[in-house]
C-alpha cells in the first residue's frame, strides 16, 4: 500500500519505518526541516533502539522516503496523522492546532478513495469535529497508538491490540476497515486483537489507557510514602500484590514518578475534556494522581537535604533541611525513562534543575539525553561517564534507571568519593550490595532513612 505519515517525531518516524519494513511504500512528511534533513540522511534525530537500522533498511529498499512538502503525499491511499498534541500554554487542554493544520494542508492533495487516519492522542470528539476540514474528500478515522518510547519498534510491529475508530456511515466504515486491515495484515495474521469501534470510543480508549497507567504509578507512590514512614519495603510489596493477576506487577515501580511527552499532558487533557462535558469525577481522580506524581520530585530533593544534614559532621542548616549550597551532587540520569533521550517533562531533569537552583553543584550524566539537556539547560554540567560524575560527590542521586546504573560497581565507586551517600530515586539498585561496599543507601519511598533509624 502507498502510505503517508504526517509528523515524523517519536511516533511518526517509528510508524513510517515500521510500515516500510512490512512492505508498504511510505513517505514521511514533517514541517521541521532539521528533523526532516536528519531523517533524509538516514539519521534518527532522537534515541530509539533499533530505529536507525529499520530506517536505513527501508530507505535502501526504496520503500521509505521523507519530504517537507505535503503535496508529495498526494498519491498515498492511507495518510496517518502523527503530529504533536501538546498541553495548551496556560491550561490543561490539548492544543489541537497542529492536527488542524495538518488536516487543512492535506485536504487539497487527497486522492479519490483515500483514507485519513488520526494516530495522535486527542480529546474525545476531535475526529467528529475536525472531519469537515477534509471537505468531504476522504473519510477521517482514528487509530490510536500505544507504543512506549524505548520499545517503540516492537510495540508497533507487535502491538497488544489495534483499535479502529470509524465514522457513522456504514459503507465508509467498511472501506476504512478494509484499508486498515491491509495496512496491518501482518499484525492481524499474527493474531493481534482488533477492536473496531466508533471514533469516540477509540479516542477515549487511548486516554483511558494512559490515565490508568498514571493512576497505577501514583497509587504505588502513595503507598510508598506509607512504606517510608514504617520501614516497609515498597518493592517487595509491589512484587507481592503484583502476583495477583488482577493487579499485575507492571507499572508498580515506585520512585520518582512519571513524566515524558504523554502521560502528564494526557491526564490533564482528559480531565479538562471531561469537565467540558460536565463530568468532573475523572478529572478530580487524575488531578490527585498528578499531584502525588509531582510531589515525588519535591520528595527526592527533601530526601537529599535530610540525608545530607544527618550525615556525621554535617553542619545544621538554617532552613531545617540540609543546605545544598556548594554541595557536589552527582546526578545519574536525565531522560524521563531509560532507553530514551526524551527530556519532555522529565522528573530527573526537573530534580537536577531544582538542585542547581538551590545552589548545589550538579554534575550530571545520562547515556543519551546529554545533547538535548545541553541545548535546554546549558547551566547544568554534564560529564561523559557515570564514574566521572561520582568522583568527589557529596551524594549520588540515581534519577533514571538506566541499565548501566543498575550494573554499577559500588565498591569501585566507593574509592572515588569519601561521602558515600547514594539516593536511589528509582529503587533500582541493590541496597545490600551498596551497603556492603560502605555506602549509606537510601531509596525513595523504600529505605528513606539511614539503616537503624527506621520508625519503630
Ligand atoms: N511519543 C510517544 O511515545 C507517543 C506519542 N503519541 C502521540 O502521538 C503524537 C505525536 O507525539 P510525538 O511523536 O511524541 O511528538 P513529536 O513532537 O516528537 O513529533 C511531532 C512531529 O509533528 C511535526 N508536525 C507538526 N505539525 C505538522 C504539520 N502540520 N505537518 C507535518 N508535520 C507536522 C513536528 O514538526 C514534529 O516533528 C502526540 O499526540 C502524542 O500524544 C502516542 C503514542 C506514543
Ligand atoms: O501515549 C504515549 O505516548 C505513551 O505513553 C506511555 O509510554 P511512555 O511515555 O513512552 O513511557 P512509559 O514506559 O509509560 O513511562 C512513562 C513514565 O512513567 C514512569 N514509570 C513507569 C513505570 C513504573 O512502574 N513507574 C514509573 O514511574 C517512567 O519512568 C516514565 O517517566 C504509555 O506507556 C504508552 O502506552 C503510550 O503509548
Amino acid at each position: 500500500m502507498r502510505i503517508s505519515v504526517i509528523g515524523c517525531g517519536y511516533l511518526g518516524a517509528v510508524h513510517a519505518a515500521a510500515m516500510a519494513s512490512q512492505g508498504h511504500d511510505v513517505i514521511g512528511i514533517d514541517v521541521d526541516p532539521v528533523r526532516l534533513g536528519a531523517l533524509r540522511e538516514g539519521r534518527v534525530p532522537f534515541h530509539e533502539p533499533g530505529l536507525e537500522q529499520l530506517l536505513s533498511e527501508g530507505m535502501s529498499a526504496g520503500r521509505l522516503r521523507f519530504s517537507t512538502q505535503i503535496a508529495d503525499a498526494a498519491t498515498a491511499q492511507v495518510h496517518f496523522v502523527a503530529v504533536n498534541t501538546p498541553q495548551r500554554l496556560g491550561g490543561d487542554e490539548a492544543d489541537l492546532g497542529y492536527v488542524e493544520a495538518a488536516l487543512r494542508s492535506l485536504a487539497p492533495h487527497l486522492a479519490r478513495g483515500a483514507l485519513v487516519v488520526g494516530k495522535s492522542t486527542v480529546p474525545v470528539g476531535t475526529a467528529r469535529r475536525l472531519a469537515p476540514l477534509l471537505d468531504g474528500r476522504a473519510e477521517l478515522v482514528w487509530n490510536p497508538e500505544f507504543l512506549r518510547e524505548g520499545h517503540a519498534i516492537d510495540d508497533t510491529l507487535r502491538p497488544d491490540r489495534l483499535v479502529y475508530g470509524v465514522g457513522d456511515d456504514p459503507d465508509a466504515a467498511e472501506r476504512a476497515q478494509t484499508l486498515l486491515d491491509a495496512v496491518y495484515a501482518p499484525q492481524l495474521a499474527a493474531g493481534v486483537p482488533r477492536i473496531v469501534a466508533d471514533r469516540e470510543t477509540a479516542e477515549l480508549v487511548k486516554v483511558s489507557a494512559n490515565a490508568f497507567l498514571a493512576l497505577k504509578i501514583s497509587f504505588i507512590n502513595a503507598v510508598a510514602d506509607v512504606c517510608a514512614a514504617t520501614g516497609a519495603d515498597v518493592n517487595l510489596l509491589a512484587d507481592a500484590i503484583g502476583h495477583d493477576a488482577r493487579i499485575g506487577r507492571r507499572f508498580l515501580g515506585a520512585g520518582l514518578g512519571f513524566g515524558g511527552g504523554c502521560l502528564p499532558k494526557d491526564i490533564r487533557a482528559f480531565g479538562a475534556r471531561a469537565a467540558e462535558l460536565g463530568e468532573e469525577a475523572i478529572g478530580s481522580l487524575l488531578r490527585e494522581a498528578d499531584r502525588i506524581n509531582l510531589g515525588r520530585r519535591h520528595r527526592a530533593v527533601e530526601l537529599l537535604r535530610t540525608a545530607l544534614s544527618s550525615e556525621p559532621g554535617a553542619a545544621a542548616s538554617a532552613d531545617q533541611g540540609g543546605d545544598l549550597r556548594g554541595r557536589r551532587i552527582a546526578v545519574l540520569g536525565l531522560a524521563f525513562k531509560p532507553d530514551s533521550d526524551d527530556i519532555r517533562d522529565s522528573p530527573a531533569l526537573s530534580v537536577a534543575t531544582e538542585l542547581a537552583l538551590l545552589g548545589a553543584e550538579v554534575v550530571a550524566h545520562d547515556p543519551h539525553a546529554v545533547p538535548k539537556v545541553r541545548a535546554a539547560r546549558p547551566e547544568l554540567t554534564c560529564v561523559d561517564t557515570a564514574a566521572d560524575a561520582v568522583v568527589g560527590a557529596d551524594a549520588v542521586l540515581v534519577l533514571t534507571e538506566w541499565r548501566e546504573y543498575r550494573e554499577l560497581d559500588p565498591a569501585a565507586l566507593a574509592a572515588t568519593t569519601p561521602a558515600r551517600l547514594v539516593l536511589d530515586a528509582r529503587n533500582c539498585l541493590d541496597p545490600a550490595a551498596w551497603r556492603a561496599a560502605g555506602w549509606d543507601y537510601r531509596g525513595l519511598g523504600r529505605h528513606e532513612q539511614a539503616l537503624g533509624a527506621l520508625v519503630a
